[in-house]
């Protein structure tokens, strides 16, 4: 090698290494104010205290995802976990667990007020995972999404919530307390449905802050080798280390374990997140959650990990990220 070429190299490993120490100092920087927004375990709580989550999702093929929703919600310390599904999916999921309570409601044709008069009893909903693409149970999903965001309630949204979302932006546009959650295809096809044009793939810090502007500054993760997070403000990159393992399901984790630390973090408040917006402490907290889940459950299962396998190490990845 010419020596010119040797030192050239040499300097962009240096540049490297500053930007890999940089960033790991701003991930853990990040993971203490998540820390800051986890409430206390105490002996004088009561029951529901600690939060009560919605999952708004399951239909007659897809049972798993909302169920890997509800019980992360669970595991990672909501009190109670509600899951709104099709009359064909309640009683699978509630096979799968005793811990979930299950409301066959989304097909009925009044599905919107069955979720309505829970909602004063809920915290947060997560809407989309296992929810299906058929335009009945769309329309139901729609209204109750209306109904939410008239009182107030935090929404993440997934899965096929996003492409509800995508067919009718104007549902979530400028709703603060909403995420979105989309993985490679679902994003790709909300940012060509909001800024009518196809995303560049170079520039994906971009891509992310202009699809929450143009959604008026609902937060948007965007999840990938790296998940890139924003509000239309402030970008945040979570680069936790995970493993090569792609089964389905994790972003089911991620969706139920974000739908209890949105309420959280809405519950500590900006004083707690130092400034930074309390909805991407929560999202940086559950992409940090699921990376270290799937790290831990590949470790020990290598090629057979499966979505279970992650959802058993959700409270030891909890201890080892944020009870340190
Ligand atoms: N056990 C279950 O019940 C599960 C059900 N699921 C549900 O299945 C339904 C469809 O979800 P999908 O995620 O398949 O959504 P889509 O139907 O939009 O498909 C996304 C596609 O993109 C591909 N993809 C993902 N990441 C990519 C990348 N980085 N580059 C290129 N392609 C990429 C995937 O292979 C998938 O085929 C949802 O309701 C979802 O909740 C999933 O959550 C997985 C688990
Ligand atoms: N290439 C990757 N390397 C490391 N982690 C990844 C990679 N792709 C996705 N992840 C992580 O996997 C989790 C789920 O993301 P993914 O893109 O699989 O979601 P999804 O397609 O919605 O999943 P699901 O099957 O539940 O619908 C996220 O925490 C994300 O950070
Ligand atoms: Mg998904």
């Amino acid at each position: 090698m010419r020596k010119g070429s040797f030192s050239a190299l040499r300097i962009l490993e240096r540049a490297f290494s500053l930007r890999k120490a940089h960033s790991i100092k701003d991930m853990e920087n990040t993971l203490q104010l998540v820390r800051n927004i986890i409430p206390p375990l105490s002996s004088t709580k009561h029951k529901g205290q600690d939060g009560r989550i919605g999952v708004v999702g399951g239909c007659q093929e897809y049972t798993g995802a909302p169920y890997f929703a509800a019980i992360s919600a669970l595991k990672v310390g909501a009190d109670l976990s509600h899951v709104f599904c099709a009359s064909a999916a309640a009683p699978v999921i509630k096979a799968y667990s005793p811990e979930l309570i299950v409301h066959p409601v989304l097909d009925s044709p009044n599905a919107v007020h069955e979720v309505e008069k829970w909602l004063p009893r809920l915290h947060a909903l997560v809407v989309g995972p296992g929810l299906g693409r058929d335009d009945a149970l769309l329309r139901n999903v729609q209204g109750i999404l209306e109904v939410s965001k008239a009182r107030d309630i935090p929404v993440v949204i997934d899965a096929d919530g996003l492409w509800l979302v995508a067919q009718q932006p104007a549902l979530i546009h400028g709703y603060r307390k909403a995420v979105l959650t989309p993985n490679h295809m679902e994003f790709s096809r909300l940012y060509d449905a909001v800024l009518r044009g196809p995303m560049d793939s170079d520039d994906s810090h971009g891509s992310v802050l202009r699809l929450s502007q143009a959604l008026g500054n609902v937060t948007v993760v965007q999840k990938g080798e790296r998940d890139i997070l924003s509000n239309g403000q402030q970008v945040l990159v979570c680069s936790q280390e995970g493993s090569s393992r792609r089964c389905g399901g994790q972003g089911d984790l991620l969706s139920g374990s974000l739908g209890i630390l949105v309420h959280w973090a809405l519950l500590a408040g900006p004083e707690k997140t130092n400034g930074s917006s309390p909805l991407l402490v929560a999202a940086f907290g559950a992409c940090s959650l699921t990376r270290q889940c799937n790290h831990q459950a590949f470790q020990k299962h290598g090629r057979s990990t499966t979505t279970s396998d992650m959802i058993a190490e959700v409270g030891a990845a909890f201890s080892k990220l944020f009870e340190t």
